[in-house]
């Protein structure tokens, strides 16, 4: 008999589901189901072109919401960019999904306060992303001398309640690539926030137990953190396994067990402070098996299953809700989603590959059987 744990839900469209196979959960009477608000993704890399066409319908189909990144080539600078990369993504959609793209600007050395004003203005930015010039895929743009450069931008973004999204990384080729976001926080985020305790950050895709307590510490409402799955399931032994594995290679690099561990403790506490980002980063494959592979994993598909699976090995599937769907908003000042979707525990297997125009796309566990399945209503 199938349990639903949570309340009913109205229908929304997966386009993956295999329905043959949820008649066969239902007729054998596999375990349960997971009935929840529809969750959002505060933290997604789009891209644009063939890629954006191939890769929105999984993550259309998933989350109400999605905070864009803005790492294109060229990356999304002003306003008016983010405008038309808005216009674009929404042109990309499937019919009839109502997934809304909200748009965040790239920060760099000479983005003006005026520039911040115009974003708030909009009604279609919601975020700044803070990349260190260096730190990660197409971020050689990015901010050279934070203190030095970017204090106006910043005490204007105080202003007008807009949050700072952090890849929190030093790009110091001295320091250990293990160590930068420890670092980071220490050289950077900490005294950033001494000095502008009203802005408004997330420090995005956190890594380590140090990132964890730091989060904690500081003042909620304030400072928040996206967890990727690849984070909570996965270890550094993951890019070594039997050999150089690619596409376990994202930034910030995967940590030691003892950060997975703490990552996961710190998540199914049933904190606010922490919410869902999946940092779904497509690269075509030959850009990800070559001998200078891209950073970034392909997790659009799996995401839903691997944090449900993560949240119930911890006994914490009622938390799981507040994690997807609940903190997220909650910290942007938005409304939580009022349509739901289901997540049911039924196995489904992970394509080997995402065919699309120029090339394919390597998913995130590919050819693997996952557990649970997000599912339409
Ligand atoms: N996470 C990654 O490894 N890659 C991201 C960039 C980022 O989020 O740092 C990408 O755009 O490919
Ligand atoms: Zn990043
Ligand atoms: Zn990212």
């Amino acid at each position: 008999m199938i349990k639903t744990l949570v309340l009913p839900c109205k229908a929304v469209n997966l386009p993956f589901i295999n329905v043959r196979r949820l008649n066969k959960v239902k007729a054998t009477g596999i375990k349960m189901e997971l009935s929840i608000t529809r969750p959002d993704d505060w933290h997604l890399h789009l891209r644009d072109g063939d890629l954006l066409q191939a890769v929105i319908p999984h993550s259309a189909s998933h989350f109400g919401r999605g905070i864009i990144m803005p790492n294109l080539k060229p990356p999304i600078k002003t306003t008016h960019a983010a405008v038309a990369y808005r216009e674009t993504i929404l042109k990309a959609l499937p019919a009839n999904s109502d997934f809304t793209p909200l748009m965040t600007l790239y920060l760099t050395d000479t983005t003006s306060p005026e520039e911040i004003k115009l974003a708030r203005e909009s009604g279609v930015v919601y975020a700044v992303k803070l990349y260190p010039a260096g730190a990660t895929t197409n971020s050689q743009d990015g901010v050279t001398d934070l203190f030095g450069k970017c204090l106006p931008v910043l005490e204007e973004m105080v202003k007008q309640n807009m949050p700072l999204l952090v890849h929190g990384e030093v790009t110091d080729p001295k320091v250990d690539i293990f160590d930068r976001e420890k670092v980071f926080i220490d050289t950077v985020l900490r005294p950033l926030i001494e000095r502008l305790p009203q802005l408004k950050v997330v420090m995005e895709h956190v890594t380590t137990e140090d990132a964890v307590r730091f989060v904690e510490s500081c003042k909620e409402g304030f400072i928040a953190a996206t967890v990727t799955p690849q984070h909570l399931v996965l270890n550094r032994n993951s890019i070594f396994q039997g050999g150089l594995q690619p596409h376990n290679y994202c930034l910030p690099v995967l940590k030691r067990e003892t950060h997975r561990r703490a990552i996961v403790s710190a998540v199914t506490s049933g904190s606010k402070r922490f919410f869902l980002g999946t940092d779904s980063a497509p690269h075509e494959r030959r850009k990800k098996e070559c001998s200078c592979g891209c950073a970034g994993i392909y997790n659009a598909l799996v995401a839903l299953s691997i944090y449900a699976k993560v949240f119930e090995e911890a006994g914490a599937l009622d938390k799981l809700e507040a994690f997807m769907s609940f903190n997220g908003p909650d910290f942007y000042g938005l409304p939580r989603n009022t349509s739901r979707i289901k997540l049911i525990k039924s196995p489904w297997k992970v394509p080997q590959s995402l065919s699309y125009a120029s090339g394919e796309i390597i998913p995130m566990f590919a050819g693997e059987t996952l557990e649970w399945l997000p599912s339409s209503v």
